[in-house]
């Protein structure tokens, strides 16, 4: 029976030299569905999608891609591709050139062109198939290399950071062909470092933090992880909504925000959505109006910072603590 996981690891750990850059990692990433992984610097992600890419390989636990287990041995396993630090590209040939190389090496047969064809227009890129990438932006550079990964016809897709260097349409073509990969049965997993591409993008998110899984599950979960939040609040009279802000249940004033510029009608104040409501009330009793209010993060960027620390310490580079 054909498995329906794309990837299954238990207790996956991975050290360079005294570093543990991954530290018993468990995850399962269902077939169908695009999975993002997320993280501070230095938490494991490269290391786990060089795993998963055959560039490396664990030194403790088990790891079945595509529903087999993977050897000790680097090399892609079949069913598996995509690319970490952007994509091994040949400058001297050109954009079709390089594909029709590839496919070549990888013994496509009579219909090369057609697939070479079809993945340039995948992407985009037909207009420039006769270009060179060295004269590529690094977005077109992107758009190429994901091309070259869907000429294998991926089971598992494995991308680094694939939105980076795209403006905001090719960042929405790339998105919506992804998307199109997932719902055709694909498993694709990207790291980002941009949680506003991890919730367009991705249906489950992995955030990894010292090279463990802190979380794993649906974006709206992750979201829902937030708790209290910190809120930009705009008013008529910064003073009293300070005051009022103090007296507020659940509230909490925050003096030194992290992330907001500090401005002179601007209050923040911290706590759950609920005390939040009842602010503004509190402050349109007290003949205060609100100009503004929102969130200083989005919810999955404050879990993303409650959960991993980020927000109030810098993991020291060069090794988890
Ligand atoms: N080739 C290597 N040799 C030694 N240490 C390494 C090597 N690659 C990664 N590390 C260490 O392993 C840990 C995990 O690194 P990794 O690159 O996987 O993190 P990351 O989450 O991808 O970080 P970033 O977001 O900065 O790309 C870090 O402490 C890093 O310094």
């Amino acid at each position: 029976m054909e498995s329906s996981a794309a990837v299954r690891s238990r207790s996956t750990t991975k050290y360079y030299g005294d570093v543990v850059a991954l530290d018993g990692v468990d995850l399962d990433i269902p077939l169908g569905q695009v999975h993002g992984l997320v993280g501070p610097n230095g938490a494991g992600k490269t290391t786990l999608l060089g795993l998963l890419l055959g560039l490396s390989v664990a030194d403790r636990g088990t790891l079945e891609i595509l529903g087999s287990p993977v050897r000790r041995v680097l090399g892609t396993p079949g069913g598996v591709s995509g690319f970490l630090d952007g994509p091994g590209l040949y400058p001297s040939l050109t954009a079709r050139q390089n594909l029709a190389a590839l496919a070549a090496l990888r013994g496509h047969g009579a219909h090369v062109t057609r697939e070479v064809e079809d993945a340039l227009e995948q992407v985009g890129l037909s207009d420039v198939a006769d270009d060179r990438p060295r004269g590529f932006s690094l977005g077109m550079r992107q758009r190429l290399g994901l091309a070259a990964a869907l000429l294998a016809r991926p089971r598992l897709l494995v991308l680094d950071e694939p939105s980076n260097g795209l403006d905001p349409a090719a960042k929405r073509h790339i998105h919506g062909l992804l998307g199109e990969l997932a719902a055709g049965g694909a498993a694709v997993v990207v790291s980002s470092h941009h949680m506003d591409d991890v919730a367009a993008l991705c249906s489950e998110v992995t955030l990894l933090s010292n090279g463990r899984v802190v979380f794993s599950g649906p974006v709206e979960k992750l979201a829902a992880e937030s708790g209290r939040l910190d809120y930009r609040v705009v008013t008529s009279d910064p003073a009293v909504a300070r005051r009022v802000v103090g007296e507020t249940p659940g509230l909490e004033l925050v003096s030194a925000p992290g992330g907001v510029r500090a401005e002179d009608d601007v209050v923040v104040a911290r706590g759950p959505v609920s005390a939040v409501d009842e602010l503004v009330v509190r402050l349109v009793g007290a003949g205060v109006a609100v100009r503004g209010l929102g969130p200083t993060v989005t919810p999955l960027e404050a879990a993303f910072l409650a959960l991993t620390e980020s927000g109030s310490t810098l993991a020291p580079l060069g090794g988890p603590r």
